[in-house]
């Protein structure tokens, strides 16, 4: 890995589902391999132990019967060698020779005044010295009672090849009978282990991974006698505290869940309504203030704002726009005689005949001071705009709202000025308002209830 690159954790995710997990040894293949590793050290320490015991069996059985042996031809050797017959004392010598657990046989005779004679016999192949037992003993003769003289004495040496061999036939029998009990313990063990242990370990797994927020009031059960209780007894009821937990926590989330969506569809409910009626003030509010309130046209404020909307039109479409400005004739005398809330209702009654003559979609009419009002005549130019003030006079005249007072007339009238906006001429709608003020004035001046331009 290259310096400073930080370390990555090379232990594998674990699985989301039980049923992703790739099993790799079982529980109960581990415990049998465990113990067979057990079992076959268990296995060689006991061959190890029970051959050295054999072998101290073998070694002293060997010098029992090297004393045996010894038991058997002392007195014939000491006789022999008190004799002197040196033929029966080799013949004793080949005798002791002939026997299976000897292998060297060694003979010193006293010589009085000189070194004693050594006679050795060695069985062919056996080893010099080794592990064998050796048996020495003293060989004395009694020539008459009472008189005891000790004449020499022996050696014998145990054959170690014999040893071996014993050995060898024992530690077959030894090794065989300790594998056997050790497979045989290993066997039992993965039995056993398997029956008590994994079948219900394998139940719990399954069951855990086919639990969903559906099935948990499925009880896990272990198919065991009911007298058995452990820690797989203790996991079995712990499961199942857990699912039960587990499903009371759902029902009083799914329960929680239900009363806040409630209370949100409420909430829902109370915005709704309110954001209706916010909307409806604000509607209310927006109109009123555009409206007049008393005759409910466009005030001058809604004017000033659609007048523009209306010139930039004009401009864009080339189509002609007319401006009507309409005054009361004599109002003045129409408060002072009939009292200035008939003259309120007198502007109502103007506004209404202004409705009911600017019906085209795009007429827009204005209260734009006291006893003043405009219409707005998109598409029209000033011949016809003259024509449409012409009906406005007409439908008023219909009216006949009667105004004592007016010098002109037996009914309220209205002076008119009409202008079309000229594109070459003017540059903002100032100048249009003007050019009908002017045309207005002009009206007034030529005895009022009448059109000019
Ligand atoms: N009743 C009523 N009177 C208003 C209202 N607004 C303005 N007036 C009156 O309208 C009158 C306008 O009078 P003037 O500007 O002198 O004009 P006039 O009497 O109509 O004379 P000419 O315009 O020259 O024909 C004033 O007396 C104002 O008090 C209103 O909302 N209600």
């Amino acid at each position: 890995m290259p310096a400073g690159e930080p370390a990555v954790d090379a232990q594998p995710a674990a699985p989301d589902h039980p049923s992703d997990t790739v099993l790799g040894h079982s529980l109960g293949r581990k415990l049998v391999l465990a113990t067979l590793v057990f079992s076959l050290l268990f296995t060689g320490l006991s061959v190890a132990a029970r051959t050295w015991l054999a072998w101290q069996a073998n070694v002293a059985t060997m010098n029992t019967e090297l004393a045996l042996i010894g038991d058997v031809f002392q007195r014939a050797l000491a006789k022999a060698i008190w004799e002197m017959d040196r033929e029966d004392l080799l013949a004793h010598m080949a005798s002791m020779a002939q026997v299976q657990s000897v292998g060297r046989i060694e003979l010193r005779l006293r010589q009085s005044g000189r070194s004693p004679e050594v006679l050795q016999q060695r069985k062919p192949g056996a080893p010099e010295g080794g592990r064998a037992p050796t048996l020495q003993r003293e060989l004395s003769y009694s020539p008459y009672p009472g008189a005891v003289e000790v004449i020499g004495d022996f050696t014998l040496q145990g054959d170690e090849r014999l040893l071996w061999l014993r050995l060898r036939g024992e530690l077959l029998e030894i090794v065989l009978t300790q594998v056997l009990q050790s497979v045989l313990l290993a066997g039992l063990i993965m039995w056993l282990f398997h029956r008590s242990v994994t079948v219900h370990v394998r139940r719990i797994a399954r069951h855990l991974a086919t639990l969903t927020p559906e099935t948990l009031g499925r009880r896990l059960q272990l198919q065991r006698a009911a007298a058995h209780r452990d820690e797989l007894t203790l996991l079995e009821a712990g499961v199942n505290h857990l699912q039960g937990n587990l499903s009371d926590y759902l029902a009083r989330q799914h329960r929680d869940e239900r009363e806040l969506a409630a209370h949100r569809d409420r909430l829902a409910d109370l915005v709704d309504a309110k954001t209706t009626e916010l909307r409806a003030v604000n509607t209310r509010l927006e109109r009123l203030s555009r409206a007049d309130p008393l005759t409910d046209l466009a005030n001058r404020r809604h004017f000033d704002e659609v007048k523009e909307t209306e010139l930039r039109r004009a401009r864009r479409q080339q189509l002609p726009l007319s401006l009507l400005v309409c005054d009361v004739d004599y109002f003045k005398r129409y408060n002072d005689t009939y009292g200035h809330a008939h003259g309120d209702q007198c502007l109502q009654a103007v506004a209404d005949a202004l409705k009911q003559t600017f019906t085209r979609s795009g007429d827009f009419c204005a209260r734009i001071g006291g006893e003043e009002f405009a219409v707005l005549l998109p598409a029209l130019d000033a011949e016809q705009a003259v024509a449409a003030a012409e009906r406005l006079r007409a439908r008023l005249l219909q009216m006949g709202l009667p105004h004592t007072g007016s010098l002109v007339a037996l009914h309220v009238t209205l002076s008119i000025g009409v202008a079309q906006f000229d594109e070459e001429t003017m540059h903002r709608f100032d100048e249009l308002m003007q050019r009908a003020d002017e045309a207005l004035y002009r009206a007034k001046n030529r005895g009022r209830n009448r059109v000019s331009n």
